[in-house]
C-alpha cells in the first residue's frame, strides 16, 4: 500500500504556528501520514535578498516541528536547481520514494499564481492539491481543477511578514513562533 504523504512547500522566512497549525491539520484530519515542510531556497516569485540563508531557515523548521513525529522537514531542494520548481522537485521526490504518494499543501494565497508555475497543467493533472483557507485570500474558480480541494479549516492570520515585520521594529514575536524558534531567532 503506498503512503500519502503531504508536502508544504514553501521559503519558511521563517517558519511560524500558521504553518505548524496547518501542518497540523493536514496530518490528522486528512487522509495523509505525514506531512514534510520542504524549504525552498529560492521561491520563484520571490526576491531573495530579503531571506534568512538557507541552513538558518531549514534549521527552525527542525526545532519548530521537534518531537511530533508525523510532520519532518526536507532540505531535497538545497541540492536543485534554482529557482526551486515545484514540479522539479516532486519529480526528484517521487524518484527518491517510489513507496509515497505525494499531494501538494498550500495555503490560499498561492492558488490564483498557479498557472503561471513551471509545468502548471502537469501538475495539476498529476497530483491532488489540498488548500487551506486563508485570511484576505480570494479564490479563482476551480471547475478546471478537479484535483484541487479546499478544505474547512481555521483561518490563521499570520504570516512570515508579519514576523519579519516585528523583528525589525523590536516588536515581540512570543507565541508567533515555537519558543525555540523565538529563542533562536532573537540570539
Ligand atoms: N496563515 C496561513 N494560512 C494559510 N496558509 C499559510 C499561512 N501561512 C503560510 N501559509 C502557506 O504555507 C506555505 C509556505 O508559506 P511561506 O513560507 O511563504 O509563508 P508566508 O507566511 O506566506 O510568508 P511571507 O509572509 O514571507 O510571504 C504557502 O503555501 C502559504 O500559502
Ligand atoms: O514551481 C513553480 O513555478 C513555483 C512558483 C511559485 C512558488 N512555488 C513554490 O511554492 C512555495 C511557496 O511559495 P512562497 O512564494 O509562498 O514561499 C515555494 O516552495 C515555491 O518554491 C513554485
Amino acid at each position: 500500500m503506498t503512503t500519502r504523504i503531504g508536502l508544504l512547500f514553501g521559503s519558511f522566512n521563517p517558519v511560524h504556528v500558521g504553518h505548524l497549525i496547518l501542518a497540523e491539520h493536514f496530518a490528522t484530519r486528512t487522509d495523509l501520514a505525514e506531512v514534510w515542510f520542504v524549504v525552498s531556497p529560492h521561491s520563484p516569485f520571490k526576491a531573495v535578498a530579503d531571506l534568512l540563508p538557507d541552513a538558518q531557515r531549514l534549521h527552525l523548521v527542525q526545532l519548530a516541528i521537534a518531537g511530533n513525529p508525523r510532520l519532518r522537514a526536507e532540505d531535497i531542494e538545497f541540492g536543485l536547481p534554482r529557482p526551486s520548481y515545484t514540479i522539479a522537485t516532486l519529480d526528484a521526490l517521487r524518484q527518491r520514494h517510489p513507496g509515497h504518494e505525494f499531494v501538494l499543501l498550500m495555503g490560499a494565497d498561492n492558488v490564483p499564481g498557479l498557472p503561471r508555475w513551471q509545468e502548471s497543467a502537469r501538475l495539476l493533472a498529476e497530483v491532488d492539491i489540498y488548500v487551506y483557507p486563508r485570511p484576505n485570500s480570494t479564490l479563482p474558480d476551480l471547475a478546471q481543477c478537479p484535483r484541487v480541494q479546499v478544505i474547512a479549516a481555521p483561518l490563521l492570520d499570520i504570516s512570515a511578514t508579519y514576523i519579519r515585520e516585528s523583528l525589525r521594529t523590536g516588536k515581540s514575536i512570543r507565541y508567533l513562533v515555537p519558543a525555540a524558534v523565538e529563542a533562536a531567532l532573537l540570539r
